[in-house]
């Protein structure tokens, strides 16, 4: 379990980018939003110890992050950024994978074991040789999940994982994501898009001006005023709402509630 208590965080020269947030993520996907600025990426990056709080505190299974290393920390709480590709610095996806658990002082053995099952998991079985460069965006974003997961880390950060994506790449990775949730992982996803948040979420939490405004059901944030908060509403609740479908999460659902209704 993550506890975030009374979380102030205040940057050098004075911007306030927390104010007194209180947040639990346990084996969930926890859909993290708000508006450019709300203090998304702040919050993400106490959750391993990459920023320390100004007050309050970050409770990561037990482990205080005022007391423990980033090293120590990202072997919990796994982080992929937005635009991952900037990261990479390797010249092939094997040795990208690697490079986490050969800094964990890992046997060579274990270390190929680690990459193996990472790529397995995110698809790129047969991909050890390509220049991460020279990948489609999707599978970079999937190697850099790989890149993370090598790491073994319970609870997963990613932070706009489908931006960008064509259609089909941006299924594969909510499939990941769904796998590794039913695999044990926590998951926070950090993301601008809703249709994300209403098929992949178990919870919302909704921050705005470095305050947390909302943090409950799927349903429930999506029955907020959400223009307020310079958020859109989801094309397919547009549709379903004056057809009177009732909540629905994909467009699946939606055509089972609506066939059944003929
Ligand atoms: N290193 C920094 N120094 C000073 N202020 C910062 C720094 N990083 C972020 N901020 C400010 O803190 C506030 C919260 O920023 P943060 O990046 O956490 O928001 P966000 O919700 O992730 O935004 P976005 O959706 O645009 O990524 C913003 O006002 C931002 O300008």
């Amino acid at each position: 379990m993550i506890e975030v208590r009374n979380l102030w965080h205040i940057y050098e020269g004075r911007k306030v980018a927390l104010k007194g947030v209180n947040l639990t993520l346990g084996n969930e996907i926890v859909a993290l939003v708000g508006p450019n600025g709300s203090g998304k990426t702040t919050l993400a990056k106490h959750l391993n110890g990459l920023l320390k709080p100004t007050k309050g505190e970050v409770i990561v299974d037990g482990k205080n992050t005022k007391e423990h290393s980033v090293a120590e920390l990202s072997r919990l709480v796994g982080y992929v950024f937005q635009n991952p590709e900037n990261m990479f610095f390797e010249e092939n996806v094997f040795n990208e994978v690697a490079f986490g658990p050969k800094n964990l002082g890992l046997s060579e053995e274990e270390v190929e074991k680690r990459v193996r099952w990472a790529l397995k998991q995110v698809n790129l079985e047969g991909y050890d040789e390509r220049h991460p460069y020279s990948l489609s965006g999707g599978e970079k974003q999937r190697v850099a999940i790989a890149c993370m997961l090598a790491m073994k880390p319970k609870y997963l950060i990613l932070d706009e994982p489908t931006t960008g994506l064509d259609e089909k790449s941006a299924e594969s990775v909510k499939r990941i994501i769904n796998n590794l949730y039913k695999k044990g992982h926590g998951i926070l996803l950090i993301t601008h898009e809703m249709e994300l948040v209403l098929e992949l979420a178990d919870r919302v939490v909704l921050l705005y001006s470095g305050e947390k405004a909302f943090d409950g059901s799927v349903q429930e944030f999506f029955e907020l005023p959400l223009r307020e908060y310079s958020l859109d509403t989801p094309s397919l609740l547009k549709i379903s709402k004056p057809l009177e479908v009732g909540f629905v999460r994909n467009v699946e659902e939606f055509l089972r509630v609506v066939l059944d209704d003929v």
